[in-house]
């Protein structure tokens, strides 16, 4: 209650004009800076509580102050929700959900169950190619505006989801350089036996994703650190999966409202296992860096040991380069590999396709680490594409955002997509990928679609390999049979859409390294085991994976569990 001696309407008025006031500066700047924050949100209710506090008093009363912040928050947070709502909004024109509209809030909660690329997909089919899927934010479904959007004259990465800084990226590609992978050649071959011995020895079903991701680490941990992990032989012992796992969910979600992951920052203990994750990899930096090169490892490149005459970088920006190799580095592989199983186990004829191009290049003895096959395996190949199509390890990827001090608006497209200054814009492939214009069956396992596009496999050899797949039935037909004719006319691919490495010039700079490793590993199985479901078909539901499957940036998957045959 305010005292009597204070004049209410007059503070009332004082407080709306300084929220509304603080609404543009908060608007006009996005500030993340927490000074900042407290100024604009503490300040102004402090003040005007010293005005309505009554005659006499020292300080004001817990009534007067309650007063004056829920009237100036209150008033800001309908400024805000208004203006968002409101014509005057530059995100105004696309169409969307009235609370996305409001608030990021509402985005969180519909993804906080790691669907969010299912989320996204809805939405698109609900209200079209370009949707407000957030206050300031996009979504883009349309494949012609890909190019326009992530290409070389496109919009740059979200500063709020960095990546690589965008001046190291020259590093990075160094590093990742088809030249610098013939160097990791011998880590890949180490470790790609190593796998294969340790699966030997395992009796039963086995979480093949398990060993996957352990193969993953220490492959990851001697090609950017120089060594420094043996989970295939000691196990997880530092927990470092989960500390991936629940790291890169927590800093999905807060990557979605930066402002809180602020303030959660202040609070110790408060990111969990997202600090344990990024306090993890700073140390491996560290030691590496202290270690100095023995190999021609990643860092040799990022710390620019291979340009004498150059000083090395900032440790701060080393620092963030480690934490990123080692998520990116192995977290999305070792996803992308035991999906290629899990579609392997659930397409048995696509399986026997596979093996027998295996078998072909890779009887028993030759040496599955000799990729010069890899170019002629135009079935592998074919599977790897479908199961990043179905499965890609990143299913939203990163967005992209116009920066704030941006003059004008950018206009993208021959559609004339106009993204106003701030503007973050998602192109999700998941999204992308599972659209039926862009591929036909876009929800079915059907490698032989990349053959049949690219003029290697008749269509109607490749309809026979699927006998499942059947199109909507003809108005008037009672037939359920799948006429060729059909398939010729529907047959949609566009390979345009299809980006699980994203694209543009800060696309995955380490696209070439993972498409080696997916393909050895997998060549290296098929070569010495026969992969099959554990015997209980109950337990080994062909639907749980998929719905198992979640997006926290790096898709996050269920256990696959494996009977592994030896062949010899
Ligand atoms: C199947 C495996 C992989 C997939 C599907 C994948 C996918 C992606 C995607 C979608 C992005 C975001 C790009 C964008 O925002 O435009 C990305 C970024 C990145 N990836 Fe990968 N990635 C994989 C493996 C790897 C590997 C093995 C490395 C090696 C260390 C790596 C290093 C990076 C880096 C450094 C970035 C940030 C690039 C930048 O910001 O300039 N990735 N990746």
């Amino acid at each position: 209650m305010l005292s009597p001696s204070s004049d209410s309407a007059a503070v009332v008025a004082a407080l709306s004009i300084s929220a509304l006031l603080a609404h543009q500066i908060f608007r006009k700047y996005e500030t993340s800076s927490l000074p900042v924050h407290a100024f604009l949100l503490l300040v102004p209710p402090a003040i005007a509580s010293h005005h309505v506090k009554s005659a006499g008093a020292g300080w004001p009363t817990i009534s007067e102050l309650v007063f004056c912040y829920t009237t100036y928050l209150g008033v800001l947070a309908v400024s805000v929700v208004l203006y968002r709502l409101s014509p005057f909004h530059p995100l105004h024109q696309y169409p969307g959900p009235i609370w996305c509209r409001t608030s990021m809030l509402w985005h969180v909660m519909q993804t906080i169950n790691g669907k969010q690329m299912e989320y996204l997909r809805s939405l698109h089919d609900t209200y079209g190619d370009v949707v407000r899927v957030g206050p300031n934010h996009l979504s883009v479904r349309d494949p012609s505006l890909i190019g326009p959007i992530l290409g070389p004259a496109g919009i740059s990465k979200c500063l709020q989801v960095p990546l690589v800084y965008p001046p190291r990226r020259r590093a990075w590609n160094r590093g990742l350089a088809p030249s610098a992978l013939k160097g990791y050649d011998h880590i890949m071959s180490n470790r790609v036996h190593q796998l294969v011995e340790v699966l030997g020895q395992q009796e039963g079903a086995v979480v093949l994703g398990k060993w996957i991701n352990y193969f993953a680490y220490d492959f990851m941990s001697d090609m950017v650190f120089g060594g420094g992990s043996e989970q295939m032989r000691d196990g997880d012992k530092g927990d470092i999966w989960a500390m991936v796992d629940k790291g890169a969910e927590i800093g999905f979600h807060l990557g979605q409202i930066p402002w809180l992951g602020i303030y959660l920052g202040y609070i110790p203990g408060a990111g969990g296992p997202l600090n344990l994750l990024l306090e993890h990899g700073r140390q491996q930096t560290k030691k590496r860096i202290a270690r100095g090169s023995s190999t021609r490892d990643l860092f040799y490149y990022l710390n620019n040991e291979d340009l004498p005459g150059e000083a090395p970088p900032p440790e701060r920006h080393l620092l963030d380069d480690g934490v990123l190799a080692m998520v990116a580095g192995s977290d999305t592989t070792s996803s992308a590999i035991t999906s290629v199983f899990h579609c392997l186990l659930a397409h048995p004829p696509a399986y026997a396709a596979l093996q027998d191009e295996v078998d072909r290049f890779y009887p028993r003895g030759e040496d599955v680490c000799d990729v010069t096959h890899h170019r002629e395996m135009r079935y592998l190949t074919a599977v790897i594409n479908e199961t990043l199509r179905l499965f890609p390890p990143a299913p939203t990827s990163s967005p992209r955002q116009v920066p704030h001090d941006a003059p004008a608006p950018v206009v993208v497209g021959a559609r004339s997509l106009v993204l106003a200054p701030g503007t973050h814009v998602y192109v999700p492939p998941y999204v992308l990928h599972r659209d039926a214009r862009n591929f036909v069956f876009p929800d079915a396992f059907w490698p032989e679609r990349w053959l049949v596009a690219a003029g290697r496999m008749p269509l109607a050899l490749a309809r026979a390999r699927a006998p499942s797949l059947s199109l909507p039935r003809p108005s008037g037909s009672t037939s359920t049979a799948m006429y060729a004719a059909d398939l010729e006319a529907e047959f949609a691919h566009d390979e345009r859409a299809s980006v699980p490495f994203s694209h543009g010039p800060a696309n995955c700079v380490g696209r070439a390294l993972a498409m080696r490793q997916m393909r050895v590993v997998v060549c290296a199985v098929l070569q010495r085991f026969r992969a099959v479901r554990p015997g209980d078909e109950e337990r080994w539901e062909v639907g749980r994976y998929e719905r198992e499957f979640r997006d926290y940036l790096v898709a996050n998957r269920p256990e696959l569990g494996v009977v592994l045959e030896k062949r010899w």
